[in-house]
């Protein structure tokens, strides 16, 4: 998927939501435990009762690997199901990887040659040589990590060095002669509040996937005033307060009533900044 046609999907459904699909076993309603396979049915649900709200899905690898061969084969076949049955909703790998290049190499093969989505998050601690094996991909995007939600981002992300410049800002500044932002987005945290307002110097035309509204207590409206850009340039996800805000027969209606809560509040951020 292009820039413009994630743009296009933006427009057409007044929404810059992602759904993450941080399906942990351990919370899913009992009676889907029956299943044969209870990710996956969970993960099918949600997204029938989510799609028209949201442009995009991402599932966190971490939820899916740690539950060995059957937890790879939910993601592979939640991926599958996003494809066949919503084609125009942008998938995302939370993956966090990148290694020496060779290995990297094999990451980027895993993720979009045999699992086939649109995008991975990459780690930039080991550099160049790490990411662009994900960047030989035409259409495909890397989504690297730059100034995060959590609070340990205090640690590395904000140090400076001698010239006042902190690792965020070197991490985004030296990336972009890696990719176009046709071909790179950025995480940044909705917890990081006024600082989008430096990232948006630096990186003013990309795309940034936005985690920490909802369970981590982001401010929607201040990404959107700060990070807003002409073409939205915003995917804001939204995992445990959607997919886990009823844990009943009904948890999927519940999600899709929460997804479309923030798409409206959307709506009106779009019609307020862009
Ligand atoms: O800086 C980051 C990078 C990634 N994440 C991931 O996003 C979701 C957030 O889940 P919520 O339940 O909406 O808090 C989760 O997969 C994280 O691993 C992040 O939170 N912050």
């Amino acid at each position: 998927m292009t820039k413009q046609q994630l743009f296009a999907q933006i427009q057409k459904k007044r929404s810059f939501l992602c759904v993450g699909l941080d399906t942990d076993i351990t919370k899913i309603p009992e009676h889907l435990l029956e299943k044969e396979d209870p990710i996956y049915a969970f993960n099918k649900e949600i997204i029938d009762k989510t799609a028209s709200y949201c442009v995009a899905y991402k599932p966190n690898l971490a939820f899916y690997e740690s539950q060995g061969l059957t937890g790879w084969l939910a993601f592979e076949k939640t991926v599958a199901y996003i494809r066949q049955r919503y084609p125009d909703q942008f998938i995302i790998a939370d993956a966090k990887r990148g290694d020496i290049g060779n290995t990297s190499e094999m990451y980027a093969s895993t993720f979009f040659d045999t699992a086939r989505v649109d995008a991975v998050t990459v780690a930039p601690y080991m550099g160049e040589d790490s990411v662009t094996p994900f960047l030989k991909y035409n259409g495909k995007w890397v989504i690297l990590l730059a100034l995060t939600s959590n609070k340990g981002s205090q640690d590395f992300q904000l140090l400076q060095d001698q010239n006042g410049e902190r690792l965020f800002e070197k991490v985004l500044r030296q990336s972009q002669a890696w990719a176009s932002a046709e071909q790179m987005m950025y995480v940044v945290g909705a917890t990081q509040g006024r600082l989008f307002e430096e990232v948006r110097k630096i990186v003013p035309d990309h795309f940034l996937l936005v985690p920490g509204v909802g369970a981590q207590g982001g401010s929607l409206e201040e990404v959107c005033h700060y990070g807003m850009n002409r073409e939205c340039g915003l995917l804001v996800n939204s995992s445990r307060a959607i997919i886990y805000a009823d844990t009943t027969e009904t948890f999927a209606e519940t999600a899709g009533k929460e997804a479309r809560k923030l798409q409206e509040e959307m709506a009106g951020m779009l019609e307020k900044y862009l």
